[in-house]
């Protein structure tokens, strides 16, 4: 469970301020997927660094799992763009997915137990001796996915994880992480550029407008739970939901005059 109460957040410094977050409130209940879309600068990243604990709040609350937010809060893990900066390239791809078991004092063999299980969810079994620097963007990406699963989250926080992929690896990428909110039953706030990944992988989607940020709108994707990547996206009500994404980011993005009476 995810809740944010009134988030406001200004960012001070060096003789400029920045309103990243105006007035946000929203909450995503236990084992929800809800992908976040809004117009460049609209405050996504922000929003994720305050859920994660990496960032106070200037004004208003976050709570995960019930409790306020004021350091990174344990169950929740965090998938970032940049896997090249989110893997440690001296370790080794099981190194790298068994250190934050480590650090919460896991045993060595519930360690080893939880990354192979987590290896394999993402396919990369035969990946696990190679440093990240020996592996395809992709692959790198999908260590960092399985990074996240072994730690075995309540919450799971994307931010636009699959950019800097080819589409092929991004559309493989999306079932992967479908599946995983599957059979994880995760709480996920998953923030994209993307209106079409965002209807296509969420239960819901909330749109946010232009900074000073709020909820423009919070849509219900009732598209059917079993999705896939060519019968979903063909689907007439795929076309209709992503239309209506579509049509209110452009409002929130659009000049203050556009539209009005001349
Ligand atoms: N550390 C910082 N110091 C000052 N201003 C910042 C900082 N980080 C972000 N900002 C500003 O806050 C606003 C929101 O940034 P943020 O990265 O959260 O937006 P975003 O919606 O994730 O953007 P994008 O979609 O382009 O990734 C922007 O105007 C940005 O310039």
């Amino acid at each position: 469970m995810l809740e944010v109460k009134n988030l406001h957040k200004v960012y001070d410094g060096h003789g400029r301020r920045v309103t990243a977050v105006g007035d946000l409130t929203f909450s995503v209940p236990e084992g929800q997927f809800a992908c976040v879309v809004g117009p460049s600068g609209c405050g996504k990243t922000t929003l994720l660094r305050v859920l994660a604990g990496l960032l106070p709040a200037t004004a208003g609350e976050v709570r995960v799992q019930d409790a306020p937010v004021t350091a990174p809060p344990p169950g929740l893990a965090v998938v970032f763009q940049e896997y090249g900066r989110s893997l440690f390239p001296w370790l080794r791809v099981r190194d790298n997915v068994e250190l934050p078991l480590k650090a919460q004092g896991i045993a060595r063999a519930e360690r080893r137990k939880l990354a192979t299980d987590a290896l394999a969810a993402v396919a990369l079994s035969d990946a696990d001796g190679a440093y990240p620097w020996q592996l395809s963007g992709g692959m790198q990406q999908r260590v960092a996915i399985a990074r996240a699963i072994a730690f075995q989250p309540k919450v799971l926080l994307m931010d636009e994880p699959f950019a800097a992929v080819d589409a092929q690896t991004r559309a493989d990428l999306e079932d992967l992480v479908r599946s995983v909110w599957q059979r994880l039953g995760v709480t996920l706030l998953f923030v994209t550029h993307d209106i079409d990944e965002a209807v296509y992988l969420g239960q819901r989607v909330i749109v946010l407008s232009a900074s000073p940020t709020t909820v423009a709108e919070d849509l219900a994707i009732d598209l059917p739970a079993d999705r896939d990547q060519l019968t979903t996206r063909s689907d007439p009500r795929f076309t209709e939901l992503r239309s209506q994404v579509y049509a209110r980011i452009r409002k929130v993005t659009a000049p203050a005059s556009e539209g009005a009476p001349a």
